[in-house]
């Protein structure tokens, strides 16, 4: 069937609530949530292969080293795999993480789930229950009261096997509860069942029970859910004992929109898997959501320094890859293609450089306002999570100048001066457009070479001389195409006694038209770069760069490079 022209007769609106006095709208973010990694349990229930014990094992330590506290480690009475790796986590987890582990309301699987974390210095039970509607009477063929008895006799049996059985008393043990399909269900009920679960555990404000409020199915906008969301965290009795905790599927695409706006409205903990794998579109991108806070200046207490060992992890035990696009970690996400773009974060990169040398030379406090990260287009420093600039600007047909000349700078410190740019760009335009895909680096660094460093001249001994106050006298000669060429020439300087050595020497007229120089490096390692255009006999004028530890030199290897090319 296509797509239906009036899909009301299939689908339905999802209701929005009526909740006129919402809070949530004027909050901000200011702190991180707690987090829950679910990348092996949630994450690797959804994957075509689930991981090895070893991939698990390789997971849980990348986890742990990213700074995770709450890691879900599996689903135990699913299989062998899930169990033993459990009780190898049991065996191996540092003493501030806490292992969490989920099972179903059936009495026979929650034992086995408790057996398998024996021994564990901290864990969390996590049950889970259908609530909403649809599935009460689709999966299970249960009224509500029957949804609340059972939740409420699951609890106490976590309970008699955990925090109230002295054999245990070496764990500390918490409890999480999730209403699944919470989206989903009538709020009036989530708040009933929970409250019934709370009393079945007994929670303290010093161990708090968790409610998970899952959008196990993402249906609405993130504004209804941060609604549901701001229900319940203001209608839950003895708020102080409960940790209100999100977890939001990606079925609409929103799921980082859906964790954001439901911590406005009072949730403290989050839920998720790196790079948002997990059923169907996934769960919430943990990855996302951490460097969002740190993109405005809170620390999400999860380090992402070398981000690019977790994509290793991830793509390794997951089988998936991390999309190319994808916010953050994407391989595509910190590099610019077009030319506009790359102009601007060019600008912006000098600006910067300005901007902390100044505040450097004036010993500014390091926080001052103007030295906060402002590059037109790069949100985050790729440096901060280890990646460098080297892929911030990559050229093709779409690029402009500002994208081959950040190339050369980066490549060679070489920082062209605007007509050079301009002329190179359309060098390394036809380029790109003759071979029809982007250019590597050292694909445009060979072409900037061939154009305009190399030149064919063999420079044998000079001497520039004084004749008077206005007047330089240049003596040497040149080796070119197997021919020694004597020069000799007089101008107000040493490049225009040069210019006029040639022009003498093979017999045109030599004229120039802009110079221009930098040092590369510095200290004892300083070199000179100098840039220069001129014309011969009228035609077209062409740029020339040479470099040299003396000036004077680089000045004559820049109009020796120039010059070649009209020969
Ligand atoms: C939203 C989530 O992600 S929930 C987590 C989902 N994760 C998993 O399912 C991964 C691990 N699961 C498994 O290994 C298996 O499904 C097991 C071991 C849990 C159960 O296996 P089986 O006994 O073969 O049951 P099956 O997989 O068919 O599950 C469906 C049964 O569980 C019941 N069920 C589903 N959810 C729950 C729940 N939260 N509490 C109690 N029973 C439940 C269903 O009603 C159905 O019962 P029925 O057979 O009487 O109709
Ligand atoms: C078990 C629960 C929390 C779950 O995974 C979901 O609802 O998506």
């Amino acid at each position: 069937m296509p797509m239906l022209k009036d899909p009301s007769i299939k689908y339905r609106k999802f209701p929005s609530m009526h909740l006129p006095n919402r809070q949530w709208p004027s909050k901000s973010l200011d702190k991180p949530p707690r987090w829950l990694a679910t990348d092996l349990r949630d994450g690797n229930q959804s994957l075509p292969d689930p991981m090895s014990v070893e991939e698990k094992e390789m997971y849980f330590d990348k986890l742990v080293e990213i700074g995770y506290k709450e890691i879900e480690v599996a689903f135990p009475s699913a299989s062998q795999i899930d169990f033993d790796f459990t009780r190898s986590v049991v065996a191996k987890a540092p003493d501030d993480v806490w292992i969490q582990v989920l099972s179903p309301c059936r009495e026979e699987l929650i034992r086995r789930t408790i057996e398998s974390l024996k021994g564990a210095k901290k864990a969390i039970v996590h049950l889970y229950l259908a609530t909403s509607e649809c599935f009460q009477r689709i999966v299970f063929g249960m009224t509500e009261d029957e949804g609340v008895e059972l939740a409420v006799r699951c609890t106490k049996l976590v309970r008699s096997l955990t925090k109230d059985d002295p054999s245990t008393a070496g764990t500390e043990w918490q409890y999480e509860f999730s209403p699944e399909t919470f989206s989903d269900t009538s709020p009036q009920y989530a708040l009933r069942i929970c409250e019934a679960v709370k009393q079945a555990w007994g929670p303290s404000e010093d161990n708090k029970i968790i409610f998970n409020l899952p959008a196990t199915v993402e249906m609405s906008t993130p504004n209804v859910y941060a609604d549901q969301i701001e229900y319940f965290c203001t209608h839950i009795s003895e708020r102080s004992k409960v940790c209100v905790s999100l977890h939001p599927h990606n079925d609409r695409g929103c799921a980082v929109a859906a964790a954001e706006l439901a911590q406005l409205a009072g949730a403290d903990r989050v839920e998720g898997c790196l790079f948002g794998n997990g059923e169907r579109t996934g769960n919430v991108d943990l990855v996302t959501l951490a460097l969002n806070l740190y993109t405005q200046g809170i620390n999400p207490n999860v380090d992402f320094s070398d981000i690019l060992s977790v994509i290793k992890v991830v793509e390794l035990c997951n089988k998936i890859p991390v999309p190319e696009r994808w916010p953050y970690g994407g391989q595509l996400v910190v590099s610019a293609f077009s030319g506009s773009h790359q102009d601007a974060i060019k600008k912006g990169f000098n600006d910067r450089d300005e901007i902390v040398k100044a505040a450097e030379d004036s010993k500014e406090v390091s926080t001052a306002d103007e030295i906060k990260w402002q590059i037109p287009y790069l949100p985050l420093d790729p440096v901060d999570i280890g990646r460098n600039y080297e892929a911030v600007i990559r050229v093709n047909s779409q690029s402009g100048k500002g994208g081959a000349a950040w190339i050369i700078l980066t490549h060679l410190g070489l920082d062209l001066p605007r007509g050079l740019q301009i002329a190179f760009s359309k060098i390394v335009q036809r380029e790109a457009e003759a071979v029809g895909r982007e250019l590597k680096g050292s694909e445009i660094e060979a072409l900037f070479r061939k154009e305009y460093i190399s030149n064919g001249f063999v420079l044998k001994e000079y001497d520039i001389v004084r004749v008077d106050e206005q007047a330089r006298k240049f003596v040497g000669s040149v080796e070119f195409d197997g021919r020694e060429i004597k020069l000799s020439g007089v101008g107000n300087g040493p490049i225009s006694s040069f210019t006029d050595a040639l022009s003498n020497g093979f017999g045109v007229k030599v004229e120039v038209w802009d110079y221009k120089e930098h040092a590369i490096g510095q200290g004892s390692n300083v070199r000179a770069s100098t840039f220069i255009e001129i014309r011969v006999d009228g035609k077209e004028k062409r740029w020339g760069v040479g470099i040299h530890e003396d000036v004077v030199q680089a000045s004559i290897l820049s109009v020796l490079s120039s010059f070649a090319g009209f020969l």
